[in-house]
């Protein structure tokens, strides 16, 4: 499914809190939304899922106007959500319709691509952080929807673990090809994940710059072309030393 976002704009009590923004995914295609802290990341998610349609400009999703939650849909947020009384089992099933069995029988096989076979029938809080943070991804990705939305969705796991994991969304995606938009503060994931990289800046938010990723998937950490963009994604950011002394003096 393809997204076009046109002209987003976002107020909160007569404070404009992102402004102007426009970009677009192909279908499966993955787009980083990138940016610093409260420049309107989240909000222009919230705004595509159809969480919030309090907004300027118009969000389509394959052409059609988003004003509201939809099931083609999955989202993963910071934290996994999951609902602690049931099994890992069925909080991957939670979200299925009909016959159970066959609602088991899907679970189980997302549940077999996130490494977690062993663990169906273990509760939320016997897991660790990355092993409930899979359990969320399996329970988004078990719908099969043609778009998945993460927000920030390994900033609360420790470095391995986030590299295990981006690994793995990576397989996810080779496997059932969703179109993705990934908000993330942290430019070395933007640059493992997305075809594409929109850098926000700014209080409020404006769009600063659309960069392709051109290095074919998976990717090489030492590929000279991606240390060329972090540097200019650092730069565009004045997040460079350089940057940084000019903004203090
Ligand atoms: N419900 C709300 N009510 C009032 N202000 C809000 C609300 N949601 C977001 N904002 C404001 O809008 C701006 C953008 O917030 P948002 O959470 O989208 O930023 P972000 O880029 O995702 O930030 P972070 O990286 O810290 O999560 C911030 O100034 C925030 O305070």
């Amino acid at each position: 499914m393809s997204i076009q976002v046109e002209r987003f704009g976002r107020s909160f009590d007569g404070v404009t809190a992102v402004e102007d923004i426009s970009f677009q995914a192909e279908p499966g295609e993955i787009i980083g939304l990138l940016g610093t802290s409260g420049c309107g990341k989240s909000t222009i998610l919230r705004g595509v899922a159809g969480l919030d349609t309090d907004y300027e400009g118009t969000i389509r999703i394959s052409g059609k106007e988003v004003n509201g939650p939809s099931g083609e849909l999955g989202i993963i947020f910071q934290e996994p959500r999951l609902m602690p009384w049931l099994t890992v089992l069925d909080n991957v099933c939670f979200g299925l319709e009909g016959p159970k069995e066959e609602q088991k029988e899907k679970a189980l096989e997302i549940l077999k691509v996130v490494g977690l076979e062993d663990f169906t029938g273990h509760y939320p809080k016997q897991l660790s952080g990355g092993m409930a943070q899979r359990t969320a991804i399996a329970r988004a990705l078990v719908t099969e929807p043609s778009t998945l939305l993460l927000d920030e969705p390994f900033s609360a796991l420790d470095a391995f673990t986030k590299l295990q994991l981006q690994d793995m969304v990576l397989e996810l995606w080779e496997r059932y090809s969703p179109t993705m938009i990934i908000v993330t503060h942290d430019i070395d994931e933007a640059l493992t994940l997305c075809d594409r990289i929109v850098i926000l800046k700014g209080q409020p938010g404006e769009l600063h710059d659309n960069v392709k990723v051109t290095p074919a998937k998976p990717r090489r950490k030492s590929d000279p072309k991606l240390a060329e963009l972090k540097e200019y994604i650092l730069e565009s950011l004045d997040m460079t030393r350089n940057a940084q002394k000019e903004v203090r003096a």
